[in-house]
């Protein structure tokens, strides 16, 4: 489980995150969503190193890795999904994939087994193997995303809008598959904007607003009053 406790986070001397506390409980899908700069990606960026915490803790697992570079997150096994699109058009799916076990990439057997577990996972990506990543659609790019980060074998995934971009239909696709990860024993945080389609596959809903934590609540609950959550941001 990762745990973020009373944390200040900012860009310079702006603070953008006020004492923001919660949770993403261990095999599910946690979903924050807030109106426009509230600072929701600024915290996956807080947790995953790219930006500094100035005061609280981050805890996976117990641990506190609040002051752990990158990198290391990724060998603890968490993982970032960023917003923009980040496969490398020129080279094929399977020169991708193989990107993503940069850790292990002396271990060719290793490399090869997780290659075809992705290829059993994403038939779509089996199919296309050779081809270059550029002439995918973008739903398939996003799936190919989705398999290079999962060639390092995370166990928590942070994901910023998976759905920008994507035509309502892709998107609940990318939104099942990731949802679908929970049973490989996968922790899920996820941004998302497209709160209507989201939430449906979403089990933890957090509202944030101008940095902090404005509200916690199952998502089955916040889904009957969508109408409300949604009006009480324009006020904002
Ligand atoms: N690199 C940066 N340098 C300075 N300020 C930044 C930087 N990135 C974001 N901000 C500011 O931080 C605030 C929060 O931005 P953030 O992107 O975290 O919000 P968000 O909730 O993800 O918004 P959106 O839904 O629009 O993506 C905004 O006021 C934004 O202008």
């Amino acid at each position: 489980m990762l745990e973020v406790k009373n944390v200040d986070a900012g860009y310079g001397k702006i603070n953008i995150l006020n004492d923001l506390s919660l949770k993403a409980r261990e095999n599910n899908l946690t979903l924050l969503i807030g109106p426009n700069g509230a600072g929701k990606s600024t915290l996956l960026k807080a947790i995953f190193g790219f930006v500094k915490t100035s005061k609280g803790s981050i805890e996976y697992n117990g641990k506190d890795i609040s002051s752990l570079p990158s990198h290391q997150l990724v060998d603890h096994g968490i993982s970032f999904l960023l917003q923009r699109v980040s496969v490398f058009p020129e080279l094929t799916i399977n020169e991708n994939l193989k990107l993503g076990a940069w850790a292990f990439k002396k271990d060719k057997q290793k490399v090869t087994q997780q290659l075809e577990a992705m290829y059993d996972k994403f038939d779509v990506l089996k199919q296309k193997r050779n081809e270059k990543a550029g002439l995918m659609s973008g739903g398939q790019k996003r799936t190919l995303e989705i398999a290079r980060m999962l060639m390092s074998n995370p166990k928590m995934l942070l994901i910023d809008e998976p759905s920008a971009g994507l035509s309502p239909k892709i998107a609940k696709e990318v939104y099942q598959i990731l949802h679908g990860l929970k049973d490989d024993g996968i922790t899920l945080l996820m941004v998302d904007q497209n709160i209507r389609d989201s939430i449906g596959y979403s089990d933890y809903v957090y509202v944030l607003e101008q940095g902090s934590v404005s509200s916690e609540s199952k998502a089955s609950e916040v889904e009957a009053n969508l109408k409300e959550v949604v009006q009480s941001w324009l006020k904002f």
